[in-house]
């Protein structure tokens, strides 16, 4: 079943230079991809690729001078800012990039469970709140505990735990592994590959191959803001049928394939080519690289947006 139906999505920014001149920063455009259930959808892409951005687009708490365009369906219902606000944190939930997203002036399982002004339905919250914490390994100390007092590792514990309390089919995990030891990572990987066992559908958002490999089932890849390919994690295990020349040189890079190519300069938001995003790396392109962004079109079981894709 598709959960979430992302189509042709588009966020800029508009910023001011030199007073009154204008430009346009495109940070996402034209994003296309759907999230099924039982499935963890990877969307691989460089800091400041504007992963965030559509993580807080599908949640509906983009900054207020973002420009949107596109459409996001939850379910086949096209979600408007008053549907968002009532699946934000039940339906579909958010595991934040930091942890800072916790209140530092609250104590872990106040805010767990949010405000509940029903003390019979707040006792039951707590129950719920304590029986998934456990399950997690956090003690009920961890409870009374602020979140300065936390570990990096019972700190992704507690986010993780706190998006489940109201049992979600639809999980934004964005960067749900950074700064935490190998070990740590493999955990958080396998507490992820179990919820999308029992049901959830996931998009994983990560700037690290290897975790996208380890955990996901899609890779989306993305490109000064464009997604150039969404391809089966498996075809990254093999080496075959990576079919954007980017990709390509992603799989290249990979420690096990001796880094064999450098990526190549990345250009920034503000010099995105009006082209293909990657025709200035790119030793295939021609005039229409130059020229034209091409579409993102179905090839096999492979989606890609190239004129010229490999194989
Ligand atoms: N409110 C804003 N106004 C202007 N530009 C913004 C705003 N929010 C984000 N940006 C820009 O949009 C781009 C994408 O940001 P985003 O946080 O989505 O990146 P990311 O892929 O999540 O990066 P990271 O891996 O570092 O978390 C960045 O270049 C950022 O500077
Ligand atoms: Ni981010």
């Amino acid at each position: 079943m598709k959960l979430l139906e992302i189509k042709n999505l588009s966020i800029s920014f508009t910023q001011y230079i030199k007073g009154l001149e204008q430009r346009e920063l495109k940070v996402i455009s034209d994003l296309t991809m759907d999230i099924h259930d039982h499935e963890i959808l990877a969307v691989l892409g460089a800091s400041g690729s504007g992963k965030s951005l559509l993580a807080h687009a599908i949640l509906g708490i983009l900054p207020e001078n973002a420009n949107v365009s596109g459409t996001i369906k939850y379910k086949h219902q096209e979600l408007t800012p008053t549907l968002q606000e009532k699946l934000r944190g039940k339906n579909i939930s958010l595991i934040p990039q930091s942890v800072n997203y916790l209140n530092p002036l609250m104590k872990v399982k106040e805010q767990a469970i949010g405000y509940i002004e029903d003390e019979n339905q707040k006792k039951l919250m707590l129950e719920k709140q304590r029986k998934i914490f456990e399950k997690y390994g956090l003690s009920e100390k961890v409870d009374e505990m602020y979140p300065f007092q936390l570990s990096g590792g019972m700190a992704r514990k507690v986010l993780i735990s706190t998006a489940l309390l109201n049992s979600p089919d639809t999980i934004i995990a964005d960067e749900p592994t950074p700064g935490l030891d190998e070990e740590a990572v493999n955990e958080t990987i396998r507490d992820l590959i179990e919820l999308k066992n029992n049901g959830v559908g996931m998009l994983l958002i990560t700037h690290d191959i290897l975790t996208a490999i380890k955990a996901s089932d899609k890779i989306a890849i993305i490109y000064l803001g464009y997604v150039i390919e969404i391809t089966k994690t498996e075809n990254f295990l093999t080496g075959k049928n990576l079919l954007h020349p980017y990709t390509r040189a992603l799989y290249d890079a990979l420690p096990e394939n001796e880094f064999k190519l450098t990526l190549g300069h990345q250009p920034s938001y503000t010099e995105i080519p009006k082209g293909c995003p990657y025709n200035e790396n790119c030793p295939y392109k021609t005039e229409e690289c130059i020229n034209t962004p091409p579409k993102l079109e179905q090839v096999n079981d492979t989606q890609v947006r190239c004129y010229h894709p490999l194989n």
